[in-house]
């Protein structure tokens, strides 16, 4: 039997730093961001429909598109984020299902499901338990802006732009506080699933 984890968070609040230490002990991580890169590249279906909505003006010189400028819009206009949204996600959850059946199919006792929208699409239907990296919004904003090189005016859109952390934490089956050091939440991390006999 395998057990599926959902992994989410905040923007910045350290889910790809807990993927890391998963992956390094030889566990499967399946990341929803890796999966909406892929699904948006030339030639696939989400790229010509966000070609067609957002025009030529959003790629860049090769064709692919230009992410930071897509960012821009969608982090700022909540109609136009609803937009993507809705060409991308349904592209992103069928190759998310279909690599949890590949992993279950291969008998990975432990499949992790790094989803930073998890609780906003309602995704969690797709994992048996979750977990909310969590980090204090001054900390978190700290890690973006130094992270992306944003401005605090375009660090707190991204952030305004999720379901706010402390909400999650009330629908989250175990919390990891990633304030701290990265040691001190490998310890967390590893208490949780140790806990759910799950390593
Ligand atoms: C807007 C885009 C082009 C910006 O690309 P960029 O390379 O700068 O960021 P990246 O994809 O690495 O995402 C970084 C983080 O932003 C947050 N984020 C991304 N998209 C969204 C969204 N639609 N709503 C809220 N937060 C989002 C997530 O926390 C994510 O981990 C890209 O994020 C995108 O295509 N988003 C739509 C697809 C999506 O919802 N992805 C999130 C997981 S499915
Ligand atoms: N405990 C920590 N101490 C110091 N820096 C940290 C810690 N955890 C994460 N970081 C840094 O904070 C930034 C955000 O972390 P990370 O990329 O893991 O977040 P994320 O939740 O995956 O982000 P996103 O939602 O954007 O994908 C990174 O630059 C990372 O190196």
């Amino acid at each position: 039997m395998s057990i599926i984890v959902g992994l989410t968070g905040g923007i910045a609040s350290g889910k790809s730093t807990v993927s890391s230490i998963l992956i390094e002990k030889g566990i499967t991580v399946i990341d929803a961001d890796l999966e909406a890169r892929l699904a948006v590249e030339k030639g696939e279906e989400a790229y010509n429909e966000i070609v067609s909505h957002f025009g030529e003006q959003i790629l860049l010189e090769d064709g692919s598109i230009n992410r930071e400028k897509l960012g821009s819009v969608i982090f700022h206009n909540q109609d136009q984020r609803l937009k993507l949204n809705s060409i991308v996600h349904p592209a992103v959850r069928k190759r998310m299902l279909m690599k949890k059946e590949e992993a279950i199919d291969k008998g990975e006792e432990l499949v992790i499901m790094d989803i930073p929208l998890l609780f906003e699409s309602k995704l969690t239907s797709m994992v048996d338990k979750t977990i909310v990296v969590y980090v204090d919004e001054t900390i978190q904003l700290e890690r973006l802006m130094n992270r992306n090189q944003l401005s605090k005016a375009d660090a707190l859109a991204r952030v305004r732009s999720q379901m706010p952390l402390k909400e999650k934490i009330q629908l989250a089956d175990a919390v990891i506080n990633n304030n701290g050091t990265i040691e001190e939440t490998k310890k967390q991390l590893l208490n949780i699933l140790s806990n759910w006999k799950a390593i």
